[in-house]
C-alpha cells in the first residue's frame, strides 16, 4: 500500500475503540444512569467517558431524593471532554431541568458530535419522576438534535405529545409521527405492553418513505431490569460508531441486552428490581483469565528447570566432559546412547512438522529433523567408526527419554509435543555455550563442545523458544500447563541421560 493509501485508510476506516460519552445522572448501586451506561459502552466495544447531569440518591427499590449540581459546572464538565477528546458518540439520558437541557443543547450545537442517542428518561422504572414536568417540551425539541431516540411507551406518549399506546400497532404509528416531526429515528421499545414478547422497532419517517425494522425478541421472566434503557441506548451508541447501519446497530445490541437481562439473576444485586448483567455472555464466552506473554513464559520456564539444569552441571560425566578428564569410553558409551537417541528425536521432529499450524512452522521442524539425523550420521562416522558399539541396545534412560517423546506424538498435540523437544535444543545449546571458554586446540572434547556452541545451533534454538513459547502464550490455561509439565519432563530425562554413562 501507498503511504497515501495507508493514511487514506487510517482516515476512513472506523477507529478500532469509539469514544463514546454519556450525559446523564447516577445510580449508586450501579444499575442504571451513568454507571450502567459506562458497563454497556465497555461491553459493546467502546471507551466510556461520563459527565453527570445529577446525583441521584437511589437503589435497586426507587429514587430517595435528586441534586442536580450548579449548570456552570455541568458546563465544566461538558468543555473539559470535548476540549481534550474526540468524541464518536453521545448518549445523553436523566437532563433533570429546563437548565440542564438547555446547557447540553448549547454544547451539542458548538460540538456536533457525530452521533447522539437520546434515551428520553422521565419516569424511572420505580415510578419516580427523574425530568421535572415542566421540562417535557424543552426535552421534545433536544430530540431534533439527536439522530436516534430511545422511548419506552409512556416516554414515547410524551415525546408525541399524546396519550400512550395501548397497542404495538399504536405504539408503531406514534414512533412514526415523533420520527417525521423531529426529523429523528425513533426506536420504540415495547418492554412496557403486556405479552409474552418484547418486540423493539427501528422507526424511520424521517423521508418520503416510512422504514419500519422489527426485532422480535422472547420476553424474559425477570424482575431485573432496573436500567434497561439506559443500558441499551448507550450500547446504541457505541454500535452505531464507524457508519454501522442503525437497523444493523440494533439487531446486535438487542442480542446483547437480552443475553445481559437473562444474565441478571447470577448477580443478586439489592432487594428491588434489580441490574442487568452487562458483562453476562462476554465473561462466559472469554472467562476472566489473563495469558502471560511469550518472554514471561521463555523466563518462567528456563528458570523453573534451574535444579535440573544445576543438576546436570555438577555431574561427574559433564565435568569431565567440560576439562577433558572424561574417559573415553564413558564418551562413546553416551554417544552410542544419543546415536539411538537421535533416530528417534527426528521421528518425533517430523511429527511435530507434519502437525505443524503455519507453513514456518513446518519447514522448521522438518529442517530440525534432517539435521538430527545428519548428526546421528556423523557421530558414526567421527567417533563411532570402528562398530564396538554396532550391537548397543537403548539403556533405561534413552528408552525413558524415548517413550516420553512417543507419547506426545501418539497424542498428536502439536503443542505439547513441541514443548517435550525444546530441552534438547535448549540444554545442548545452552551448555555448548558454556562449555566453549574451557575448549582449546588439545581438548579431546573439541569438537563435540564446538558442535553446541555454534551460531547455527544457536538460532534454531532461539526460532524453537520462539515457536514454544508463542504457542504457549495463545493456550488457554490447561494446554499451557500441559505444555509446561511436557517441557519440564524432558529436562528431567535429560538430566538422566547425561548420568547415565557413569551411573550418576
Ligand atoms: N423482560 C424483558 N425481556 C426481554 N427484553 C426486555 C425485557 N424488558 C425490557 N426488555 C428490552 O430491554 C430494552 C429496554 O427496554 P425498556 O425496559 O422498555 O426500557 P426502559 O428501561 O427505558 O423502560 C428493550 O430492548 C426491551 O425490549
Ligand atoms: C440516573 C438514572 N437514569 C435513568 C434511570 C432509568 O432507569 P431505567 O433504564 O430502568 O429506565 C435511572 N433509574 N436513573
Amino acid at each position: 500500500m501507498s503511504a497515501e493509501a495507508t493514511r487514506d485508510a487510517a482516515l476512513t476506516a472506523p477507529r478500532a475503540v469509539p469514544r463514546v460519552l454519556s450525559i446523564a445522572g447516577t445510580d449508586p448501586t450501579g444499575g442504571a444512569g451513568i454507571q450502567a451506561d459506562l458497563k454497556s459502552i465497555a461491553a459493546n466495544g467502546g471507551y466510556g467517558m461520563a459527565v453527570v447531569t445529577a446525583l441521584v440518591a437511589q437503589n435497586t427499590r426507587g429514587v430517595r431524593s435528586v441534586h442536580v449540581p450548579p449548570v456552570a459546572f455541568l458546563r465544566e464538565q461538558l468543555d473539559a471532554v470535548s476540549d481534550d477528546v474526540e468524541i464518536d458518540a453521545v448518549k445523553i439520558g436523566m437532563l433533570a431541568d429546563v437548565d440542564v437541557i438547555a446547557a447540553v443543547r448549547e454544547w451539542l450545537v458548538r460540538v456536533a458530535p457525530p452521533i447522539v442517542v437520546l434515551d428520553p428518561v422521565m419516569v424511572a422504572t420505580s415510578g419516580d419522576r427523574l425530568l421535572r414536568a415542566d421540562a417535557e417540551g424543552a426535552l421534545r425539541e433536544l430530540a431534533r438534535l439527536a439522530h436516534v431516540v430511545t422511548p419506552n411507551i409512556p416516554e414515547l406518549a410524551i415525546l408525541a405529545d399524546e396519550p400512550p399506546a395501548t397497542t404495538w400497532q399504536q405504539t408503531l404509528d406514534q414512533a412514526a409521527r415523533v420520527s417525521a416531526r423531529f426529523g429523528v429515528l425513533v426506536l420504540a421499545k415495547g418492554g412496557h405492553l403486556d405479552g409474552d414478547t418484547a418486540p423493539d422497532a427501528l422507526v424511520d419517517a424521517t423521508g418520503p418513505e416510512l422504514f419500519v425494522t422489527m426485532y422480535d425478541a422472547s420476553r424474559i421472566e425477570t424482575t431485573n431490569t432496573h436500567g434497561t434503557g439506559c443500558s441499551l441506548s448507550s450500547g446504541l451508541a457505541t454500535r452505531l460508531v464507524g457508519g454501522v447501519e442503525p437497523a444493523r446497530a440494533v439487531g446486535e445490541v438487542k442480542r446483547w441486552i437480552s443475553e445481559s437481562i437473562r444474565g441478571g439473576g447470577e448477580l443478586a444485586v439489592g432487594g428491588g428490581n434489580g441490574p442487568i448483567h452487562h458483562f453476562a455472555g462476554m465473561w462466559q464466552r472469554a472467562g476472566l483469565e489473563t495469558r502471560p506473554t511469550a518472554s514471561e513464559i521463555r523466563t518462567e520456564w528456563w528458570d523453573g528447570i534451574r535444579d535440573v539444569r544445576e543438576q546436570i552441571d555438577a555431574l561427574p560425566f559433564l565435568m569431565g566432559l567440560g576439562d577433558g578428564s572424561l574417559r573415553d569410553d564413558a564418551f562413546r558409551g553416551y554417544l552410542a546412547q544419543d546415536a539411538l537417541y537421535l533416530r528417534d528425536y527426528a521421528r518425533a521432529l517430523a511429527t511435530a512438522s507434519a502437525l505443524a499450524p503455519t507453513v514456518a512452522e513446518q519447514a522448521f521442524w522438518a529442517a530440525a529433523s534432517e539435521g538430527s539425523i545428519t548428526a546421528e550420521l556423523e557421530l558414526h562416522e567421527s567417533w563411532l567408526a570402528d562398530g564396538a558399539y554396532a550391537g548397543t541396545r537403548p539403556d533405561s534412560a534413552t528408552i525413558g527419554y524415548l517413550d516420553h517423546l512417543l507419547a506426545r506424538c501418539a497424542e498428536g498435540d502439536y503443542d505439547t509435543l513441541i514443548a517435550a523437544l525444546l530441552p534438547c535444543f535448549w540444554l545442548y545449546q545452552d551448555i555448548g555455550v558454556r562449555l566453549l571458554p574451557r575448549s582449546h586446540d588439545a581438548h579431546p572434547y573439541r569438537s563435540w563442545i564446538e558442535t553446541y556452541a555454534d551460531a547455527g545451533i544457536a538460532e534454531m534454538t532461539e526460532a524453537a523458544v520462539g515457536f514454544v513459547t508463542q504457542a504457549a502464550a495463545r493456550a488457554d490455561e490447561r494446554g499451557r500447563e500441559a505444555m509446561r509439565e511436557a517441557f519440564v519432563r524432558s529436562a528431567e530425562h535429560e538430566l538422566a541421560f547425561f548420568a547415565a554413562p557413569l551411573g550418576s
